[in-house]
């Protein structure tokens, strides 16, 4: 069933701007910044994680200063809809990491399955350390572990439902160019 454009539209006319474009593109730095100090001598793989993390791993790379190879994994639990149910992974990582330093890059931090599963996964594989980016960490109390946190952080959000920079309402407005709640979510 193709999507009702006209209630797509007016998704972004009613949403609320939490960051616009410049506040997240300087949270981008910042978290570049960091990584550059504490990653410079690990020689990483990094991983985006499809669909969501397109944006932010895209912009984040180009602050990267030191050899990585980057590559893809693709892993959905929300599947264009705006609750989660079980993660469903479409790629699984291809590239090795046996005793290699991994920095996964995700969009956001919302419930924790997601980046849970995916950190657990390539320990498994082998990694020698896990390392994590999220550009939004979701501000509540149904993490599903609640010890589990991003190495590092863009910018915090407020519990509501959230798209751009990567993140979709229904599959879109992935392309927003700021942060936005829906409204009345
Ligand atoms: O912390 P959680 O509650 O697990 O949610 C976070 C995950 O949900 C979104 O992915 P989604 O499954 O919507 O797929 P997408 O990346 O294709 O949008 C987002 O990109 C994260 O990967
Ligand atoms: O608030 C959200 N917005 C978009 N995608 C998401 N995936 C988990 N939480 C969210």
């Amino acid at each position: 069933m193709s999507a009702d454009l006209e209630h797509i539209r007016q998704i972004m006319r009613e949403a609320d701007c939490l960051y616009t474009e410049s506040e997240v593109e300087a949270a981008i730095a910042r978290v570049g910044a960091q990584i550059n100090e504490q990653l410079a001598d690990s020689n990483p793989v990094v991983f985006c994680v499809m669909n969501g993390g397109l944006i932010f791993s895209g912009k984040l790379l180009t602050h990267l200063q030191f050899p990585l190879e980057a590559s893809y994994l693709h892993a959905t639990r929300y599947r264009n809809e705006t609750s989660g149910g079980d993660l469903f992974w479409k790629a699984k990582p291809e590239v090795s990491f046996i005793d290699r330093d991994v920095l996964i890059i995700d969009d956001i931090l919302d419930e924790g399955h997601t980046l849970g599963a995916i950190i657990d996964f390539c320990k498994h594989a082998g990694a020698r350390k896990v390392h994590t980016a999220v550009l939004i960490d979701k501000d509540h109390d149904r993490k599903a572990r609640p010890d589990l946190k991003a190495d590092f952080v863009g910018l915090p959000c407020i519990d509501r439902y959230i798209f751009g920079y990567g993140m979709d309402y229904k599959g879109y407005w992935r392309n927003a160019n700021g942060i936005y709640a829906v409204k009345g979510m």
